[in-house]
């Protein structure tokens, strides 16, 4: 069974720079009597190409976590480093504009970087052909299922041109079967484009499936407790023995923490 390495687990590639970086990360909501502390002295990088997993208690900061390291909000403490690195951020809901085509849809992130209006549909065609969405471009969101709708947000995070992607809960609202093939469709993506991933779940079977490390934060206010390199050859099944047995060691761990702060 692979055994938790704290140590290793951010130097994994010597001399190779992180593409993020957090330093002592805290992040405290509101002040005085009604401050709440989110996290506490966070310190975690993702290396290039890396896949890591966060897991943790409900409410312990994950989705706070990933909105610090996407700049939409501030640490109270601490540092983040992501310079010279595109990001983009997925979530459960995939959160298109209903009003627009699927193409129209994807356009949008090429529109924001001035991409050429003729040059726009031809590689939103690209990027739906990436996640299997070719012939879907003139639909309009509700037209499709829940999983094609991820993949359309999967389609236009790509067309950012980021090589960072920050994904909250993104199969969350999926059933199984369709959440196996997007984990499949997502590993070929992110090997193919070489993307650093930060991936926030409370499925532990998930993180192992995905995950290059899978990293465990405590109840709030979070901190890492601990680091869980995950050495299984790809690509794994999520119903497979070894990922469910170091699923049940993470789990396991999970459990005490969650106890330990009672809740
Ligand atoms: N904008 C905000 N203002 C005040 N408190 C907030 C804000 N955002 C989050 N919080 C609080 O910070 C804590 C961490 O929230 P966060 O959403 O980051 O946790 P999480 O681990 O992603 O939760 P879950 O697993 O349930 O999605 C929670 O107690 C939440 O209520």
């Amino acid at each position: 069974m692979t055994a938790p390495l704290r140590e290793r687990a951010d130097s994994r590639i010597e001399g190779e720079e992180p593409t993020v970086r957090l330093d002592g990360v805290s992040k405290i909501y509101g002040q005085g009597k009604n401050s709440l502390l989110a996290l506490d002295n966070v310190s975690l990088s993702v290396h290039p190409g890396e896949f890591v997993c966060l897991l943790g208690a409900s409410g312990c900061g994950k989705s706070t976590l990933l909105s610090l390291v996407a700049g939409l909000d501030a640490p109270t403490a601490g540092r983040i480093d992501t310079e010279g690195h595109k990001i983009a951020m997925m979530f459960q809901e995939p959160a298109l504009f209903p009003w627009l085509t699927v193409s129209a849809n994807v356009e949008m992130a090429l529109r924001v970087q001035g991409v050429a209006k003729r040059e726009r549909q031809a590689k939103a065609a690209e990027f739906l052909e990436i996640v299997h969405l070719d012939g879907f471009g003139a639909k309009r969101p509700h037209e499709l299922s829940g999983g094609m709708r991820q993949r359309v947000s999967l389609a236009r995070a790509l067309a950012q041109d980021a090589n960072v992607l920050l994904m909250d809960e993104p199969f969350g609202a999926l059933d199984a079967m369709t959440r196996d093939l997007l984990h499949d469709e997502l590993e070929r993506i992110w090997r193919e484009r070489n993307l650093s991933v930060l991936f926030v779940t409370h499925n532990v079977r998930e993180a192992v499936r995905l995950g290059d490390r899978v990293v465990l934060l405590s109840s709030r206010p979070g901190q890492v407790v601990e680091h869980f390199p995950v050495e299984l050859d790809r690509p794994r099944r999520t119903d497979s023995t070894a990922v469910a047995e170091l699923a049940t060691t993470i789990t396991n761990r999970l459990r005490q923490e969650v106890l330990r702060h009672g809740r």
